[in-house]
């Protein structure tokens, strides 16, 4: 069995506005999906899940279904559910710590470590820039529109700069996540600002330009470990977002909250609507801005920021 992680991740400034080519800075976290491929007897491709309970169902997969069709391709395999030449299948195996659909990159990680371990499992041996190519195609393939950012961040680790796929200096920032416990589907999110879009061009561009530009100050301050400029950046980043339709009620709840109890900063991660937001801490502060995200109503827990990409945990 082949078994392979990757991390999760938050932005720091930019999403949405990196789906438009803007500058937005990420950091990979230190929750990870764990994914692990063995053959089977079976001519199939098989879904487990925690219980291992068998599900067949590809559109309950897609980002895996995704990147096992890359792989038959890549090993000149025939478009059925066979999965070796010999006509065995493979059994797939998710185990993943990153709550789904809140912003914290499940998609990417669940699809990085899978592009991974079937690497291993083919022999493809890609190396790292590939696999995080061939991520961002099958999130693009899957969600219609998506920026390069969670699955270069996945793949690589540490802090990252989108656009130009620029590993920066590692960040050791104290985070606190909250999590609003309400599904929202980046795809759906990232469908509703492109409308927004369409219908005030002048108005949002000039939004998706002054997020860029927020990123593009806020390197340089990130970069001298100025977290309480880099807390302002996010604040002034958070407004932005909700002038885009990408808050909620229960998102504002909790970064008011954060921001009460002694946060530096706090915004929305990911694609918004409802999952998690972020609160940037000084470590006095953690447990007590922790507490207030969850007198308001949210799931809280301290997360680091993390160095570590795309590995194999297991090949035997
Ligand atoms: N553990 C998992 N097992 C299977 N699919 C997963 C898992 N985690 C995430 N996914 C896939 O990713 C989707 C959520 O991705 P997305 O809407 O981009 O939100 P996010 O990446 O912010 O969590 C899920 O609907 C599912 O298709
Ligand atoms: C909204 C967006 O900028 C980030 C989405 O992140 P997540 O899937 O919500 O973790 C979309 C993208 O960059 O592809
Ligand atoms: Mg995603």
């Amino acid at each position: 069995m082949i078994t392979c992680s990757a991390p999760g991740k938050i932005f720091l400034f930019g999403e949405h506005a990196v789906v438009y080519g803007k500058t937005a800075i990420a950091c990979a976290i230190d929750i990870r999906a764990q994914v692990s491929v063995e053959e089977i007897l079976v001519p199939a491709v098989q879904m487990k899940g925690p219980g291992n309970n068998v599900d067949l169902n590809p559109r309950k997969h897609p980002y895996i279904y995704t990147v096992v069709d890359k792989f038959r391709k890549l090993a000149d395999l025939p478009d059925d559910n066979t999965s070796s030449k010999s006509g065995k299948g493979i059994a797939i195996d998710i185990h993943s710590e990153i709550p789904v659909g809140s912003g914290l990159g499940s998609s990417a990680a669940v699809t990085i470590a899978t592009i991974k371990a079937l690497d291993v499992f083919y022999g493809t041996d890609l190396p790292l820039d590939e696999i995080a190519r061939m991520g961002h195609q099958v999130e693009l393939e899957v969600q219609g529109m998506a920026s390069p950012t969670d699955t270069f961040v996945s793949t690589y680790g540490g802090l990252v700069r989108i656009p130009d796929r620029k590993k920066l200096d590692f960040f050791d920032a104290p985070i606190v996540v909250g999590n609003t416990r309400k599904f929202a589907s980046t795809r759906k999110l990232v469908s509703n600002v492109a409308s927004l879009k369409e219908r005030h061009p002048q108005v949002i561009n000039q939004i998706m330009d002054a997020i860029g530009t927020i990123s593009e100050v806020g390197v340089n301050f990130v970069c001298v470990n100025d977290l309480s400029t880099v807390g302002e950046l996010m604040n002034i980043n958070q407004g932005l977002l909700d002038s885009i339709g990408v808050g909620s009620y229960e998102l504002s709840e909790l970064v008011y909250a954060s921001r009460k109890a002694g946060a530096l900063g706090s915004k929305i991660t990911g694609a918004g609507g409802g999952g998690c937001m972020i609160a940037l801490c000084e470590h006095k502060n953690l447990s007590r801005v922790a507490h207030s995200i969850k007198r308001a109503g949210g799931d809280a827990f301290i997360c680091r920021t993390s160095n570590a990409g795309v590995r194999v945990e297991k090949d035997k």
